[in-house]
Protein backbone atom coordinates (compact mmCIF):
# COMPACT_ATOMS: atom_id res chain seq x y z
CA UNK A 1 0.00 0.00 0.00
CA UNK A 2 2.94 2.27 0.20
CA UNK A 3 2.33 3.20 -3.24
CA UNK A 4 -1.32 4.65 -2.32
CA UNK A 5 0.09 5.59 1.23
CA UNK A 6 2.78 7.78 0.03
CA UNK A 7 0.79 9.46 -2.79
CA UNK A 8 -2.01 10.80 -0.56
CA UNK A 9 0.45 12.30 1.56
CA UNK A 10 2.30 14.27 -1.34
CA UNK A 11 -1.20 15.53 -2.48
CA UNK A 12 -2.38 16.42 0.35
CA UNK A 13 0.80 18.14 1.80
CA UNK A 14 0.80 21.93 2.16
CA UNK A 15 2.09 23.12 -0.97
CA UNK A 16 5.50 24.68 -0.51
CA UNK A 17 6.05 25.67 -4.20
CA UNK A 18 7.99 24.66 -6.74
CA UNK A 19 6.85 22.41 -9.88
CA UNK A 20 4.97 18.65 -8.59
CA UNK A 21 7.59 16.55 -10.56
CA UNK A 22 10.50 18.17 -8.45
CA UNK A 23 8.37 18.41 -5.04
CA UNK A 24 8.39 14.23 -5.73
CA UNK A 25 11.72 13.92 -6.56
CA UNK A 26 13.23 15.61 -3.22
CA UNK A 27 10.74 13.78 -0.94
CA UNK A 28 11.83 12.28 1.91
CA UNK A 29 10.81 9.32 3.59
CA UNK A 30 9.34 7.65 0.46
CA UNK A 31 8.86 4.07 0.65
CA UNK A 32 8.48 3.69 -3.51
CA UNK A 33 10.23 5.12 -6.33
CA UNK A 34 9.55 8.90 -6.97
CA UNK A 35 8.39 8.00 -11.05
CA UNK A 36 6.06 5.56 -9.59
CA UNK A 37 4.05 8.24 -7.43
CA UNK A 38 4.47 10.47 -10.43
CA UNK A 39 2.95 7.85 -12.77
CA UNK A 40 0.22 7.29 -10.77
CA UNK A 41 -1.03 10.81 -10.07
CA UNK A 42 -0.53 11.71 -13.43
CA UNK A 43 -2.17 9.56 -14.78
CA UNK A 44 -4.98 9.21 -12.08
CA UNK A 45 -5.44 13.39 -12.66
CA UNK A 46 -6.30 13.04 -16.24
CA UNK A 47 -8.74 10.31 -15.07
CA UNK A 48 -10.23 12.09 -11.26
CA UNK A 49 -13.63 13.25 -13.31
CA UNK A 50 -14.51 9.81 -14.22
CA UNK A 51 -13.80 7.73 -11.43
CA UNK A 52 -14.97 10.24 -9.11
CA UNK A 53 -18.51 8.97 -11.27
CA UNK A 54 -18.17 5.38 -11.48
CA UNK A 55 -16.93 5.34 -7.36
CA UNK A 56 -20.13 7.36 -6.20
CA UNK A 57 -22.09 5.30 -8.44
CA UNK A 58 -21.07 1.88 -7.27
CA UNK A 59 -21.57 3.37 -3.86
CA UNK A 60 -18.23 1.72 -2.18
CA UNK A 61 -17.37 4.45 0.02
CA UNK A 62 -20.66 3.56 1.79
CA UNK A 63 -19.91 -0.12 1.99
CA UNK A 64 -16.12 0.16 2.94
CA UNK A 65 -15.03 2.97 5.37
CA UNK A 66 -11.78 2.63 5.38
CA UNK A 67 -11.57 4.29 1.80
CA UNK A 68 -11.09 7.85 1.92
CA UNK A 69 -12.29 9.49 -1.54
CA UNK A 70 -8.80 10.30 -2.72
CA UNK A 71 -7.26 6.98 -1.80
CA UNK A 72 -10.39 5.13 -3.45
CA UNK A 73 -9.99 7.34 -6.53
CA UNK A 74 -6.27 6.27 -6.57
CA UNK A 75 -6.95 2.50 -6.14
CA UNK A 76 -9.80 2.13 -8.53
CA UNK A 77 -7.34 4.27 -11.28
CA UNK A 78 -4.84 1.21 -11.05
CA UNK A 79 -7.77 -1.51 -10.89
CA UNK A 80 -9.41 -0.26 -14.25
CA UNK A 81 -6.54 1.12 -15.66
CA UNK A 82 -3.27 -0.14 -14.62
CA UNK A 83 -1.67 -3.20 -16.47
CA UNK A 84 -1.46 -4.89 -13.47
CA UNK A 85 -3.68 -3.94 -11.51
CA UNK A 86 -3.69 -2.63 -7.87
CA UNK A 87 0.38 -2.37 -6.95
CA UNK A 88 -0.72 -4.30 -3.50
CA UNK A 89 -0.34 -8.79 -2.23
CA UNK A 90 -3.40 -9.74 -2.71
CA UNK A 91 -4.48 -9.94 0.50
CA UNK A 92 -3.96 -6.26 1.94
CA UNK A 93 -7.68 -5.06 3.19
CA UNK A 94 -7.88 -2.13 1.25
CA UNK A 95 -7.05 -3.98 -2.12
CA UNK A 96 -9.85 -6.24 -1.23
CA UNK A 97 -11.96 -3.89 -0.04
CA UNK A 98 -11.85 -2.72 -3.72
CA UNK A 99 -11.67 -5.64 -5.43
CA UNK A 100 -14.86 -7.05 -3.81
CA UNK A 101 -16.84 -4.37 -5.49
CA UNK A 102 -14.64 -4.95 -9.11
CA UNK A 103 -17.57 -6.21 -11.46
CA UNK A 104 -19.74 -3.26 -10.10
CA UNK A 105 -17.30 -0.72 -10.96
CA UNK A 106 -16.22 -2.22 -14.16
CA UNK A 107 -19.83 -1.87 -15.04
CA UNK A 108 -19.58 1.66 -14.22
CA UNK A 109 -16.91 2.29 -16.02
CA UNK A 110 -17.96 0.87 -19.13
CA UNK A 111 -21.31 3.20 -18.82
CA UNK A 112 -19.70 5.86 -18.36
CA UNK A 113 -17.87 5.18 -21.59
CA UNK A 114 -20.42 4.44 -23.73
CA UNK A 115 -22.59 7.66 -22.37
CA UNK A 116 -19.56 9.36 -24.38
CA UNK A 117 -20.08 7.37 -27.73
CA UNK A 118 -16.49 6.41 -27.22
CA UNK A 119 -15.79 2.17 -28.41
CA UNK A 120 -11.92 2.32 -26.83
CA UNK A 121 -10.37 3.08 -23.55
CA UNK A 122 -8.19 5.59 -26.11
CA UNK A 123 -11.00 7.17 -27.26
CA UNK A 124 -12.36 7.40 -24.16
CA UNK A 125 -9.49 9.56 -22.44
CA UNK A 126 -9.47 12.08 -25.36
CA UNK A 127 -13.08 12.68 -24.75
CA UNK A 128 -12.55 13.27 -20.90
CA UNK A 129 -9.42 15.51 -21.40
CA UNK A 130 -11.38 17.75 -24.29
CA UNK A 131 -14.49 17.37 -21.47
CA UNK A 132 -12.49 18.55 -18.47
CA UNK A 133 -10.56 21.33 -20.68
CA UNK A 134 -13.90 23.07 -21.70
CA UNK A 135 -15.11 22.42 -18.33
CA UNK A 136 -12.34 24.75 -16.90
CA UNK A 137 -11.92 27.20 -19.77
CA UNK A 138 -8.51 26.11 -20.69
CA UNK A 139 -9.45 24.48 -24.22
CA UNK A 140 -7.83 27.16 -25.77
CA UNK A 141 -4.47 26.60 -24.33
CA UNK A 142 -1.65 25.38 -26.46
CA UNK A 143 1.13 24.83 -24.71
CA UNK A 144 4.14 24.12 -27.55
CA UNK A 145 7.74 22.85 -27.66
CA UNK A 146 9.57 26.58 -28.72
CA UNK A 147 12.48 25.89 -30.78
CA UNK A 148 14.95 28.67 -32.05
CA UNK A 149 17.27 28.49 -35.36
CA UNK A 150 20.75 29.84 -34.60
CA UNK A 151 21.96 31.28 -37.19
CA UNK A 152 25.44 30.84 -36.36
CA UNK A 153 25.34 26.92 -37.68
CA UNK A 154 22.59 27.28 -39.83
CA UNK A 155 19.19 29.35 -41.09
CA UNK A 156 15.30 28.83 -40.84
CA UNK A 157 15.25 27.75 -44.53
CA UNK A 158 17.91 25.19 -44.26
CA UNK A 159 15.96 23.46 -41.12
CA UNK A 160 12.97 23.79 -42.30
CA UNK A 161 14.60 21.39 -45.47
CA UNK A 162 16.19 19.09 -42.98
CA UNK A 163 15.17 18.94 -39.39
CA UNK A 164 11.69 19.68 -39.64
CA UNK A 165 11.34 17.92 -43.42
CA UNK A 166 8.54 15.75 -42.29
CA UNK A 167 6.44 18.54 -40.58
CA UNK A 168 3.41 20.04 -42.24
CA UNK A 169 3.71 23.92 -41.65
CA UNK A 170 0.50 25.42 -39.82
CA UNK A 171 -1.00 28.63 -39.48
CA UNK A 172 -2.09 29.38 -35.99
CA UNK A 173 -0.70 27.67 -32.41
CA UNK A 174 -3.87 26.01 -31.81
CA UNK A 175 -3.51 23.72 -34.76
CA UNK A 176 -0.78 22.23 -32.68
CA UNK A 177 -2.76 21.01 -29.82
CA UNK A 178 -2.58 17.25 -29.44
CA UNK A 179 -5.52 15.39 -29.67
CA UNK A 180 -4.76 11.95 -27.40
CA UNK A 181 -6.93 9.89 -29.35
CA UNK A 182 -3.77 9.63 -31.51
CA UNK A 183 0.10 9.92 -32.22
CA UNK A 184 0.74 13.44 -32.56
CA UNK A 185 1.18 14.41 -36.70
CA UNK A 186 4.68 16.48 -37.21
CA UNK A 187 2.68 20.08 -37.39
CA UNK A 188 5.14 23.12 -37.57
CA UNK A 189 4.13 27.33 -36.38
CA UNK A 190 6.54 30.06 -37.96
CA UNK A 191 6.56 32.51 -34.54
CA UNK A 192 5.78 36.05 -36.31
CA UNK A 193 6.72 38.07 -33.70
CA UNK A 194 10.39 36.55 -33.12
CA UNK A 195 12.61 36.08 -36.06
CA UNK A 196 13.88 32.21 -36.76
CA UNK A 197 12.00 31.05 -33.86
CA UNK A 198 9.32 28.15 -34.35
CA UNK A 199 6.52 25.75 -32.44
CA UNK A 200 5.83 22.28 -32.97
CA UNK A 201 3.68 20.04 -30.50
CA UNK A 202 5.02 19.99 -27.36
CA UNK A 203 5.25 15.98 -27.17
CA UNK A 204 8.59 16.66 -30.42
CA UNK A 205 11.73 15.42 -28.76
CA UNK A 206 14.48 16.58 -30.47
CA UNK A 207 17.29 16.13 -28.03
CA UNK A 208 18.86 13.16 -29.84
CA UNK A 209 18.74 14.88 -33.34
CA UNK A 210 21.68 16.40 -34.94
CA UNK A 211 20.23 19.55 -35.21
CA UNK A 212 20.09 19.91 -31.21
CA UNK A 213 23.32 17.95 -30.67
CA UNK A 214 25.10 20.14 -33.50
CA UNK A 215 24.03 23.41 -31.63
CA UNK A 216 21.65 24.24 -34.71
CA UNK A 217 18.28 24.62 -32.47
CA UNK A 218 18.45 25.58 -28.98
CA UNK A 219 15.11 24.86 -27.23
CA UNK A 220 14.00 28.49 -25.84
CA UNK A 221 10.46 29.83 -24.81
CA UNK A 222 9.45 32.38 -27.01
CA UNK A 223 9.43 35.06 -23.93
CA UNK A 224 12.59 34.14 -23.13
CA UNK A 225 13.63 35.31 -26.94
CA UNK A 226 12.09 38.83 -26.51
CA UNK A 227 15.35 40.37 -24.44
CA UNK A 228 17.57 39.74 -27.13
CA UNK A 229 15.71 40.79 -29.90
CA UNK A 230 14.10 44.06 -28.22
CA UNK A 231 18.16 45.05 -27.84
CA UNK A 232 19.91 43.96 -31.30
CA UNK A 233 16.28 43.62 -32.96
CA UNK A 234 15.84 44.66 -36.54
CA UNK A 235 18.91 46.38 -37.02
CA UNK A 236 20.20 44.87 -40.45
CA UNK A 237 23.16 44.23 -42.06
CA UNK A 238 23.66 48.13 -43.84
CA UNK A 239 23.20 49.50 -40.75
CA UNK A 240 24.35 46.54 -37.94
CA UNK A 241 24.34 46.94 -34.27
CA UNK A 242 27.94 48.50 -33.07
CA UNK A 243 29.91 48.12 -30.29
CA UNK A 244 30.45 45.24 -27.56
CA UNK A 245 27.90 43.71 -25.72
CA UNK A 246 27.43 42.38 -21.68
CA UNK A 247 25.10 39.85 -20.86
CA UNK A 248 25.31 40.60 -16.85
CA UNK A 249 23.33 37.47 -15.50
CA UNK A 250 23.60 35.13 -18.25
CA UNK A 251 24.01 31.23 -17.23
CA UNK A 252 22.26 28.95 -18.58
CA UNK A 253 22.76 30.80 -21.56
CA UNK A 254 19.89 31.08 -23.50
CA UNK A 255 19.97 34.87 -24.09
CA UNK A 256 23.43 34.83 -24.64
CA UNK A 257 23.36 32.70 -27.74
CA UNK A 258 20.62 34.36 -28.81
CA UNK A 259 22.47 37.65 -28.35
CA UNK A 260 25.18 35.78 -30.43
CA UNK A 261 22.79 34.54 -33.16
CA UNK A 262 21.29 37.86 -33.71
CA UNK A 263 24.90 39.41 -34.32
CA UNK A 264 25.52 36.62 -36.69
CA UNK A 265 22.75 37.10 -38.76
CA UNK A 266 23.52 41.11 -38.92
CA UNK A 267 27.14 39.82 -39.69
CA UNK A 268 26.49 37.44 -42.72
CA UNK A 269 24.95 40.48 -45.17
CA UNK A 270 27.96 42.45 -44.50
CA UNK A 271 30.98 42.92 -47.23
CA UNK A 272 32.31 39.72 -47.28
CA UNK A 273 36.29 39.26 -45.74
CA UNK A 274 35.02 41.94 -43.43
CA UNK A 275 35.43 40.11 -39.95
CA UNK A 276 33.63 41.41 -37.28
CA UNK A 277 35.36 41.63 -33.91
CA UNK A 278 32.31 42.74 -31.88
CA UNK A 279 32.67 40.81 -28.55
CA UNK A 280 29.60 39.73 -26.19
CA UNK A 281 31.30 39.52 -22.34
CA UNK A 282 28.87 37.13 -20.74
CA UNK A 283 28.88 36.11 -16.55
CA UNK A 284 26.74 34.90 -14.12
CA UNK A 285 27.73 34.81 -10.14
CA UNK A 286 27.79 31.47 -9.77
CA UNK A 287 30.26 29.21 -10.49
CA UNK A 288 28.62 25.75 -10.90
CA UNK A 289 26.01 27.29 -13.79
CA UNK A 290 29.20 29.29 -15.40
CA UNK A 291 29.85 26.39 -16.74
CA UNK A 292 26.65 24.95 -17.91
CA UNK A 293 27.23 28.55 -19.47
CA UNK A 294 30.54 27.81 -21.06
CA UNK A 295 28.87 24.93 -22.85
CA UNK A 296 26.21 26.37 -24.15
CA UNK A 297 28.45 28.63 -25.96
CA UNK A 298 30.82 26.66 -26.94
CA UNK A 299 28.02 24.37 -28.29
CA UNK A 300 26.41 27.12 -30.20
CA UNK A 301 29.54 28.42 -31.66
CA UNK A 302 29.53 31.61 -30.43
CA UNK A 303 32.92 32.46 -30.77
CA UNK A 304 32.07 36.01 -30.11
CA UNK A 305 31.37 35.64 -26.91
CA UNK A 306 33.87 35.87 -23.54
CA UNK A 307 32.25 34.31 -20.43
CA UNK A 308 33.70 35.62 -17.05
CA UNK A 309 32.76 32.50 -15.02
CA UNK A 310 31.69 32.73 -11.39
CA UNK A 311 31.44 36.52 -11.80
CA UNK A 312 29.16 38.86 -9.97
CA UNK A 313 28.04 41.65 -12.38
CA UNK A 314 27.61 44.52 -9.66
CA UNK A 315 31.56 43.85 -8.54
CA UNK A 316 32.24 44.75 -12.40
CA UNK A 317 34.03 47.87 -13.20
CA UNK A 318 32.05 50.23 -15.78
CA UNK A 319 35.35 52.14 -15.77
CA UNK A 320 36.93 49.19 -16.76
CA UNK A 321 38.78 49.62 -20.42
CA UNK A 322 37.54 46.28 -21.71
CA UNK A 323 34.21 47.64 -21.27
CA UNK A 324 34.67 50.81 -23.14
CA UNK A 325 32.87 49.76 -26.46
CA UNK A 326 30.10 48.38 -24.66
CA UNK A 327 27.01 49.91 -26.17
CA UNK A 328 24.12 47.44 -25.31
CA UNK A 329 23.66 45.45 -21.85
CA UNK A 330 20.90 42.53 -21.31
CA UNK A 331 19.95 41.77 -17.53
CA UNK A 332 17.97 38.88 -16.70
CA UNK A 333 18.56 38.53 -13.34
CA UNK A 334 17.02 36.02 -10.75
CA UNK A 335 13.67 36.53 -9.94
CA UNK A 336 10.63 34.69 -8.28
CA UNK A 337 9.81 32.54 -10.97
CA UNK A 338 6.61 33.02 -10.44
CA UNK A 339 5.55 33.32 -14.32
CA UNK A 340 7.04 29.80 -14.89
CA UNK A 341 5.06 26.95 -16.13
CA UNK A 342 5.27 24.13 -14.18
CA UNK A 343 5.60 25.87 -10.39
CA UNK A 344 3.30 24.76 -8.12
CA UNK A 345 1.03 22.45 -10.51
CA UNK A 346 -0.43 19.69 -7.80
CA UNK A 347 -2.58 18.06 -9.90
CA UNK A 348 -6.37 19.00 -8.12
CA UNK A 349 -8.83 15.71 -7.96
CA UNK A 350 -12.30 16.18 -8.70
CA UNK A 351 -12.75 13.37 -5.62
CA UNK A 352 -16.15 10.85 -5.04
CA UNK A 353 -18.21 12.66 -2.59
CA UNK A 354 -17.19 11.45 0.84
CA UNK A 355 -20.17 9.19 2.84
CA UNK A 356 -22.56 11.68 4.51
CA UNK A 357 -21.44 11.87 8.31
CA UNK A 358 -25.05 10.70 10.69
CA UNK A 359 -24.27 13.16 12.85
CA UNK A 360 -21.21 13.96 15.33
CA UNK A 361 -20.32 10.95 15.97
CA UNK A 362 -19.66 9.56 12.81
CA UNK A 363 -18.11 12.93 11.64
CA UNK A 364 -15.65 12.05 14.83
CA UNK A 365 -15.62 8.78 12.87
CA UNK A 366 -14.58 10.58 9.73
CA UNK A 367 -12.13 12.84 11.06
CA UNK A 368 -10.26 10.00 12.92
CA UNK A 369 -9.82 7.71 9.97
CA UNK A 370 -8.10 10.14 7.95
CA UNK A 371 -5.77 11.11 10.80
CA UNK A 372 -5.08 7.13 10.66
CA UNK A 373 -3.99 7.64 6.85
CA UNK A 374 -2.22 10.48 7.28
CA UNK A 375 0.15 8.19 9.66
CA UNK A 376 0.40 5.35 7.30
CA UNK A 377 2.96 7.40 5.47
CA UNK A 378 6.02 9.81 6.84
CA UNK A 379 6.86 11.18 3.04
CA UNK A 380 6.75 15.02 2.84
CA UNK A 381 7.35 16.72 -0.38
CA UNK A 382 11.23 18.21 -0.86
CA UNK A 383 11.77 21.65 -1.39
CA UNK A 384 13.01 21.43 -5.42
CA UNK A 385 16.40 22.71 -6.27
CA UNK A 386 17.33 24.41 -9.47
CA UNK A 387 18.94 22.79 -12.22
CA UNK A 388 22.06 24.45 -13.77
CA UNK A 389 20.17 25.06 -17.09
CA UNK A 390 17.17 26.16 -15.77
CA UNK A 391 17.11 29.37 -16.77
CA UNK A 392 15.75 30.57 -13.34
CA UNK A 393 17.80 29.66 -10.46
CA UNK A 394 15.30 30.72 -7.35
CA UNK A 395 14.24 26.83 -6.76
CA UNK A 396 11.03 26.85 -4.94
CA UNK A 397 9.47 29.66 -6.84
CA UNK A 398 7.55 31.33 -3.05
CA UNK A 399 6.46 34.10 -2.78
CA UNK A 400 6.76 35.83 0.68
CA UNK A 401 6.25 39.70 0.75
CA UNK A 402 9.93 40.20 2.23
CA UNK A 403 11.78 38.12 -0.21
CA UNK A 404 9.96 39.42 -3.16
CA UNK A 405 10.99 43.08 -1.90
CA UNK A 406 14.05 42.19 -1.70
CA UNK A 407 14.38 40.33 -4.79
CA UNK A 408 13.25 43.51 -6.25
CA UNK A 409 15.66 45.92 -4.34
CA UNK A 410 19.20 43.62 -6.01
CA UNK A 411 17.28 43.30 -9.83
CA UNK A 412 17.15 47.43 -9.78
CA UNK A 413 20.54 47.41 -8.36
CA UNK A 414 21.68 45.57 -10.76
CA UNK A 415 20.07 47.46 -13.82
CA UNK A 416 21.27 50.46 -12.10
CA UNK A 417 25.06 49.48 -12.53
CA UNK A 418 23.99 48.86 -16.35
CA UNK A 419 22.67 52.23 -16.82
CA UNK A 420 26.34 53.40 -15.38
CA UNK A 421 28.45 51.61 -18.57
CA UNK A 422 30.15 54.79 -19.89
CA UNK A 423 29.17 54.54 -23.62
CA UNK A 424 26.04 52.42 -23.10
CA UNK A 425 22.81 53.09 -25.06
CA UNK A 426 20.53 50.52 -24.83
CA UNK A 427 19.66 48.45 -21.68
CA UNK A 428 17.16 45.86 -21.66
CA UNK A 429 15.93 44.32 -18.33
CA UNK A 430 13.78 41.03 -17.62
CA UNK A 431 12.03 38.38 -15.56
CA UNK A 432 10.25 35.18 -15.56
CA UNK A 433 7.47 36.99 -12.79
CA UNK A 434 4.24 37.80 -13.07
CA UNK A 435 4.59 40.09 -10.12
CA UNK A 436 4.48 44.02 -10.13
CA UNK A 437 7.20 44.59 -7.68
CA UNK A 438 9.54 42.67 -9.70
CA UNK A 439 8.78 44.28 -13.39
CA UNK A 440 7.39 47.72 -13.31
CA UNK A 441 7.89 48.35 -10.27
CA UNK A 442 11.71 47.90 -11.25
CA UNK A 443 11.18 49.84 -13.96
CA UNK A 444 9.42 53.03 -12.22
CA UNK A 445 12.31 52.81 -9.69
CA UNK A 446 15.51 52.62 -11.86
CA UNK A 447 13.79 55.86 -14.05
CA UNK A 448 14.04 57.82 -10.79
CA UNK A 449 18.16 57.02 -10.01
CA UNK A 450 20.21 59.34 -10.08
CA UNK A 451 22.14 57.86 -13.05
CA UNK A 452 18.74 57.60 -15.08
CA UNK A 453 18.39 61.08 -14.87
CA UNK A 454 22.10 62.49 -15.11
CA UNK A 455 22.83 60.48 -18.23
CA UNK A 456 19.11 60.72 -20.14
CA UNK A 457 18.26 57.33 -19.82
CA UNK A 458 14.33 57.08 -20.70
CA UNK A 459 12.07 53.85 -22.01
CA UNK A 460 12.34 52.27 -25.37
CA UNK A 461 8.47 53.59 -26.51
CA UNK A 462 6.42 50.91 -28.43
CA UNK A 463 6.90 52.88 -31.31
CA UNK A 464 10.51 52.10 -31.46
CA UNK A 465 10.68 48.30 -30.53
CA UNK A 466 11.96 45.87 -33.17
CA UNK A 467 8.59 45.16 -35.99
CA UNK A 468 7.75 42.03 -34.09
CA UNK A 469 7.52 43.24 -30.52
CA UNK A 470 5.88 46.81 -31.40
CA UNK A 471 3.08 44.02 -32.83
CA UNK A 472 3.00 42.40 -29.59
CA UNK A 473 -0.32 43.33 -27.40
CA UNK A 474 0.17 42.24 -24.10
CA UNK A 475 2.07 45.41 -21.89
CA UNK A 476 2.59 46.67 -18.41
CA UNK A 477 -0.12 47.07 -15.75
CA UNK A 478 -0.28 49.44 -13.29
CA UNK A 479 -2.01 47.20 -10.49
CA UNK A 480 -1.51 43.35 -8.97
CA UNK A 481 -4.66 42.45 -6.78
CA UNK A 482 -5.17 38.75 -5.68
CA UNK A 483 -8.00 37.01 -7.39
CA UNK A 484 -10.65 36.62 -5.06
CA UNK A 485 -10.55 34.54 -2.24
CA UNK A 486 -6.50 34.21 -2.89
CA UNK A 487 -3.92 35.86 -1.44
CA UNK A 488 -0.74 37.23 -2.58
CA UNK A 489 1.13 40.32 -3.07
CA UNK A 490 -1.06 43.62 -4.26
CA UNK A 491 0.32 46.73 -5.08
CA UNK A 492 0.33 49.65 -7.57
CA UNK A 493 2.93 51.71 -9.51
CA UNK A 494 3.11 55.35 -10.47
CA UNK A 495 3.93 54.99 -14.44
CA UNK A 496 2.64 56.66 -17.41
CA UNK A 497 0.31 55.28 -20.24
CA UNK A 498 3.13 55.42 -22.35
CA UNK A 499 5.83 54.06 -20.17
CA UNK A 500 3.50 50.77 -19.35
CA UNK A 501 2.74 50.60 -23.09
CA UNK A 502 6.63 50.51 -23.14
CA UNK A 503 6.92 47.38 -21.04
CA UNK A 504 5.95 43.96 -22.56
CA UNK A 505 4.50 41.29 -20.68
CA UNK A 506 3.40 37.59 -21.81
CA UNK A 507 1.19 35.77 -19.23
CA UNK A 508 0.62 32.08 -18.42
CA UNK A 509 -3.16 30.79 -19.84
CA UNK A 510 -4.10 32.72 -22.64
CA UNK A 511 -3.57 31.24 -26.16
CA UNK A 512 0.07 32.54 -26.90
CA UNK A 513 1.45 30.00 -25.09
CA UNK A 514 3.94 31.10 -23.19
CA UNK A 515 4.18 31.52 -19.47
CA UNK A 516 4.42 35.16 -17.21
CA UNK A 517 7.37 37.23 -18.46
CA UNK A 518 8.31 40.68 -18.58
CA UNK A 519 10.69 42.95 -20.10
CA UNK A 520 11.73 46.53 -20.83
CA UNK A 521 14.44 48.17 -22.69
CA UNK A 522 16.02 51.36 -21.41
CA UNK A 523 17.59 54.01 -24.10
CA UNK A 524 20.09 56.54 -23.50
CA UNK A 525 18.12 60.42 -24.59
CA UNK A 526 21.04 62.76 -24.83
CA UNK A 527 18.53 65.85 -24.46
CA UNK A 528 16.67 64.31 -21.50
CA UNK A 529 19.92 64.35 -19.52
CA UNK A 530 20.56 67.04 -16.72
CA UNK A 531 24.05 66.18 -16.62
CA UNK A 532 24.39 66.82 -12.80
CA UNK A 533 27.18 64.49 -12.17
CA UNK A 534 26.00 61.39 -10.03
CA UNK A 535 27.69 60.35 -6.99
CA UNK A 536 30.36 57.85 -6.47
CA UNK A 537 28.77 54.64 -7.02
CA UNK A 538 28.44 52.02 -4.09
CA UNK A 539 30.87 50.03 -4.01
CA UNK A 540 29.65 46.02 -3.67
CA UNK A 541 31.56 42.89 -2.68
CA UNK A 542 32.57 39.98 -4.86
CA UNK A 543 30.49 37.57 -2.99
CA UNK A 544 26.86 39.84 -2.65
CA UNK A 545 25.39 37.25 -4.81
CA UNK A 546 25.82 33.82 -3.07
CA UNK A 547 26.63 30.78 -4.36
CA UNK A 548 24.13 27.98 -5.27
CA UNK A 549 22.48 26.52 -2.81
CA UNK A 550 22.39 30.07 -0.88
CA UNK A 551 19.50 32.64 -1.03
CA UNK A 552 20.64 34.65 -4.50
CA UNK A 553 19.58 38.19 -1.98
CA UNK A 554 21.68 40.30 0.21
CA UNK A 555 19.66 41.68 2.91
CA UNK A 556 22.10 44.28 3.51
CA UNK A 557 21.24 48.04 2.45
CA UNK A 558 17.87 47.32 1.49
CA UNK A 559 16.22 50.05 4.15
CA UNK A 560 18.64 52.88 2.55
CA UNK A 561 16.75 51.51 -0.79
CA UNK A 562 13.45 51.93 0.04
CA UNK A 563 13.68 55.39 1.53
CA UNK A 564 13.90 57.47 -1.97
CA UNK A 565 11.62 54.89 -3.74
CA UNK A 566 7.59 55.42 -3.75
CA UNK A 567 6.53 53.51 -7.13
CA UNK A 568 4.10 51.28 -4.73
CA UNK A 569 1.07 53.17 -3.33
CA UNK A 570 0.07 50.33 -1.22
C1 LIG B 1 17.12 34.09 -14.66
S1 LIG B 1 18.70 33.43 -14.58
C2 LIG B 1 19.37 33.92 -16.12
C3 LIG B 1 18.91 33.13 -17.32
C4 LIG B 1 19.69 33.47 -18.55
N1 LIG B 1 19.61 34.87 -18.87
C5 LIG B 1 19.25 32.66 -19.75
O1 LIG B 1 18.52 33.18 -20.59
O2 LIG B 1 19.65 31.50 -19.89
C6 LIG B 1 19.48 34.49 -13.48
C7 LIG B 1 20.96 34.25 -13.34
O3 LIG B 1 21.53 35.41 -12.75
C8 LIG B 1 22.62 35.02 -11.97
N2 LIG B 1 22.89 36.18 -11.08
C9 LIG B 1 22.16 36.65 -10.08
N3 LIG B 1 22.73 37.76 -9.54
C10 LIG B 1 23.87 37.97 -10.24
C11 LIG B 1 24.90 38.95 -10.19
N4 LIG B 1 24.90 39.91 -9.29
N5 LIG B 1 25.91 38.86 -11.08
C12 LIG B 1 25.94 37.87 -12.00
N6 LIG B 1 25.01 36.92 -12.08
C13 LIG B 1 23.98 36.96 -11.23
C14 LIG B 1 22.14 33.76 -11.30
O4 LIG B 1 23.21 32.95 -10.86
C15 LIG B 1 21.33 33.11 -12.42
O5 LIG B 1 22.10 32.17 -13.11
Amino acid sequence: MSLYFDSVAILTAPSSGGSFKSRIYSARNLRVSPAQIYALTTEAAKWDTVLAEVIDKSGILALERKLSPLLALLLVHDLLLAKKGIATPATHTLRQAVERHKARLKAEFTKARVRRGCATVEQFKAAVIREKRLADGTSHFVYPRWVRVNNIRTTLEEQLSTTFKAYRRVESLAELATDEERKPEPRLFIDPNIPDLVAVPFGADFTSSPAYKNGEIILQDKASCFPAYLLLGDWGPADAWEGDLIDGCAAPGNKTTHLASLLAKQQKGKSKGKKSNQMIYSMDASTMRSKTLQKMVGLAGADSVTVLQGQDFLALDPEDERFEDVTGLLLDPSCSGSGIIGRDDVPQFTLPAPVQSKGPKSHGKKRKREDEEAVESKATPGIPQAAPTDENDIADGTIDPERLTKLSSIQARIVEHALSFPNATHVTYSTCSIHLIENEGVVARILNTPVAKERGWRLLRRDEQPEGLRRWSKRGVREERPAEGETGPSGSVDLSDEALNACIRSWQGDAEGLGGFFVAGFVRDPALATGVPVQEPVKHSDNEMAEEGEEAVSAEDEDDEEEDWGGFSD
